[in-house]
């Protein structure tokens, strides 16, 4: 006997939370529930605008369908998108067993601009010190001072960077030069410094400062390889698909020295503590990019340890299909 309900949710954000181009008020997106044997299976479809291709509308077709093939016991194909392609195989992924409970609630703060804000949090964090500062929203050069400033005041520290292809060359030599070289080592990885893969390439060449690919691991002719300068793949599941394919991405990471690192795609708590679980179970040597349940107002079904935002339950949710 197999059962379905499939939620929608819209959470509100707290305030200016800026997308690329747009201000992204609430997050909205989908929850779906199998039940088969006693056992349920949760997960969460959320693209996220700006970010992913398909609409909530296209993922909320998509998963209908699937659902209903699911429901009657016929062979349910993986969607391809890849917000439902990820949502559903939690979905089965939980029922099954085969997504391990332990989760690795270690998390790289998040930094938007203000260095004093990390401070408190940096000096509070046990353990491995790893930070990620945005850069490439104000002037290259006070973004090079900033990661100046907070290599130099915590010496335990280290930085993940993302300037999401924000730069030209010039403009990333520009904030490289800020840099003190004895820091750069420091620097685990700098996201996706230039417009271009190859420009990016160049520049981690130039200056010695070791880069990650983000956008590029979504791109059709993207392949996982070694190459000279390169520290890591950033891995969005939402925006990637199947807990199956991030499964094989890992694997390719690894097998070619690279670092993974899962990240949020600004999923709600419910997604976050899978994709803690995922990190747990294929980056346990890694701290996940999971910093952004504090971009919200409010968590959802499944709360983030010792996170004090309220828990919208289940019961407040519209119902979208049940079978
Ligand atoms: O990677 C992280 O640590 C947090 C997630 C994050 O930065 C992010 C979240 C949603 C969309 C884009 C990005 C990004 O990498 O720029
Ligand atoms: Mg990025």
């Amino acid at each position: 006997m197999r059962k379905v309900e499939l939620y929608r949710f819209s959470l509100p954000m707290e305030a200016g939370v800026i997308l690329r181009n747009q201000r992204l008020k609430t997050r909205d997106g989908l929850l779906v529930c199998l039940t088969e044997n006693g056992k349920q299976g949760w997960g969460e479809i959320s693209p996220l605008p700006e970010f992913s291709q398909e609409t909530l509308e296209e993922a909320e077709a998509s998963t209908l369908g699937w659902l209903h093939s699911w429901v009657n016991g016929e062979q349910a194909f993986e969607s391809a998108l890849p917000s439902v392609a990820f949502g559903l195989s939690c979905a089965l992924a939980e029922l099954s067993g085969f997504l391990p409970q332990k989760a690795d609630y270690r998390k790289a703060p998040l930094c938007n601009g203000d260095p004093d804000e990390l401070f408190a949090v940096l000096g509070a964090m046990p353990g491995e010190k790893v930070a990620k500062v945005k850069v490439g929203l104000y002037e290259a050069v006070r973004d090079g001072m900033i990661v100046n400033l907070l290599l130099e005041a915590i010496p335990d520290l280290k930085l993940r960077l993302d300037a999401n292809r924000s730069w030209t060359r010039a403009k990333a030599d520009g904030f490289a030069k800020y840099v003190q070289p004895q820091f750069r080592d420091r620097i685990q990885f700098l996201e996706e410094p230039c417009k271009t893969r190859e420009e990016s390439r160049d520049f981690s060449r130039e200056t010695g400062i070791a880069i990650a690919w983000d956008e590029s691991v979504r791109e059709a002719d993207f392949v996982v390889q070694a190459e000279p300068g390169v520290a890591a793949i950033v891995i969005k599941p939402t925006l990637v698909g199947s807990i199956q394919r991030c499964h094989m991405l890992v694997e390719q990471a690894h097998n070619a020295g690279l670092m993974a690192v899962i990240s949020s795609s600004i999923e709600s708590s419910l997604g976050l503590t899978q994709l803690a679980r995922m990190a747990a179970w294929l980056t346990p040597d890694t701290i996940p990019g999971l910093d952004t349940l504090s971009l919200m107002q409010s968590q959802l079904v499944r709360p983030w340890p010792d996170s004090e935002l309220p828990v919208l339950e289940v019961d407040a949710l519209e119902v979208v299909w049940r079978r």
